[in-house]
């Protein structure tokens, strides 16, 4: 690995007297110890990067409710809960967590198209702060649902400001053929017929455009759009009192730079400023901002298989691990643990760094320059976003351990699966 290009993670995750460490453990006695694949997330990661919103938010009234899609873990919750968050969550299993995690039910939001009545139910039950609502019919429904428990549903409104949020099309949401949300030109009369519905009440606006976004235009073109609706929707007699901008900061996987979350906030805030909105209470849902460069995930190299072409590299984490390079082509960066092992690369054998799964797919890395043994360790980096809360089980392997670093603590978060686990909910006939 070249030195001009900082690790993802650093300076959590670094080389420490030749030996990768996060914070101050090595994480090769990590692996001796609990084995692989491995989750290891960096407690003063996820601090600087909450902090780096917080530094934005200074003087301004703003909520962080961190989105609970992207890293799930209970003790991860916990430590946004314990932080001030509150959390955005897209179905029941996530409010239970995010409640067993300590949270404050006012400070959730719940989006998500799909919202069945039940979830609804539970929801209202929990008296959480806001639905957002994706769809007319949806609005339809919660209101029903909301009058057969005698209560008025908080709710906002997600409307699709139909900019190009300029990511990878599977996780783009904000353009007019998306599934998300309500389009710009329905929103003033879905804001209308909401506010005359009796077990509604209208709260704010929402948006969201997309993941891993790197750059601040549509940021600023999305708020935009949003405020000139806000303009209308007030001018219509319906006070708004909230405006949620949604998550979608990118993070660096390979030499992405994008903008710090208080910076891309010093132009927001200025541009709300320019348009008298300064003041009003503004939402955010950060996910991957928050967590993807806290978490690397360890595997071990089981083979090394040379080829005519390319050589493989086979490792015993894998796509139900690490299902991002498989679902998206996505690049996460690859280093062995030793930094002897990081350096000269150009040097190096070129190889796939691939899985056991019986898939072509199963990749996690290819045409890598890698100084190699069976036997090695590799730390992959930017894992905590988007891969345990995506792990599975295909091939009936069990899902990782996780364990959260504090300063030289380690305390395990989540034990890898056991095969009764796997196996438990089935019926043998
Ligand atoms: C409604 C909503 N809010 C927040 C997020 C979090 O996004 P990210 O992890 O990109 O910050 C998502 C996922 O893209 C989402 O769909
Ligand atoms: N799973 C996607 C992000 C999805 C965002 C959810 N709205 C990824 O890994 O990049």
């Amino acid at each position: 690995m070249s030195t001009s290009t900082p690790l993802p993670g650093a300076p959590f995750f670094h080389f420490h007297d030749g030996a990768l460490h996060v914070e101050q453990v090595p994480v090769a006695a990590l692996a001796r110890e609990h084995g692989t694949p491995l989750f290891v997330y960096s407690q003063a990661a996820l601090s600087a990067a909450l902090a780096a919103y917080q530094a934005g938010f200074e003087g301004r009234n703003v909520s962080i409710h961190y989105a609970v899609k992207a890293n799930s873990n209970l003790s991860i919750l916990r430590f946004f809960a314990q932080q001030g968050c509150g959390f955005d969550i897209v179905s029941e299993g996530e409010l239970e967590r995010a409640l067993a995690a300590g949270a404050t039910p006012e400070k959730i939001v719940f989006s998500g198209v799909g919202k069945t009545r039940h979830e609804m139910r539970v929801a209202l039950g929990y008296q959480i702060g806001c639905f957002n609502i994706e769809s007319e019919a949806e609005l339809e429904v919660l209101n029903e649902v909301a009058q057969s428990l005698n209560v008025r549903a908080p709710i906002s409104l997600r409307v699709n400001p139909d900019v190009d949020a300029q990511t990878h099309p599977y996780i783009s949401t904000g353009l007019k053929n998306n599934k998300f949300g309500i389009a710009h030109e329905r929103a003033l009369a879905v804001f209308q017929r909401a506010a005359q519905l009796p077990h509604i009440a209208v709260k704010g606006i929402d948006c969201h455009i997309g993941s891993q976004i790197t750059t601040e235009a549509p940021y600023l073109d999305a708020l935009d759009r949003v405020l000139d609706l806000v303009d209308a929707v007030e001018a219509a007699g319906i006070p708004l009192s909230h405006i949620d901008c949604g998550g979608g900061l990118g993070i660096q996987y390979q030499d992405e730079k994008p903008p710090v979350a208080s910076d891309l906030w010093a132009k927001m805030f200025a541009r709300a400023d320019a348009r008298g909105y300064g003041e009003r209470h503004f939402m955010v849902e950060p996910g991957r901002s928050l967590v993807g460069n806290a978490g690397i995930c360890l595997t071990e190299v089981l083979y090394l298989k040379p080829g005519e072409e390319k050589h493989f590299c086979i490792v015993d984490a894998a796509m139900n691990d690490l299902p991002r390079p498989a679902m998206y082509q996505a690049y996460h960066t690859i280093t062995g643990v030793q930094e002897a092992a990081t350096q000269n690369l150009a040097s190096a054998p070129l190889y796939d760094v691939v899985g056991p799964v019986c898939e072509s797919g199963d990749w996690l890395g290819r045409d890598r320059h890698l100084h190699l043994q069976q036997g090695d360790l590799l730390a992959v980096y930017s894992a905590g976003a988007y891969s345990m809360s995506m792990a599975s089980n295909y091939n009936t392997r069990p899902r990782a351990v996780e364990l959260l670093v504090d300063g030289s603590h380690v305390r395990v978060v989540r034990q890898r699966d056991t095969l009764a686990q796997m196996m438990q909910a089935e019926q043998l006939l």
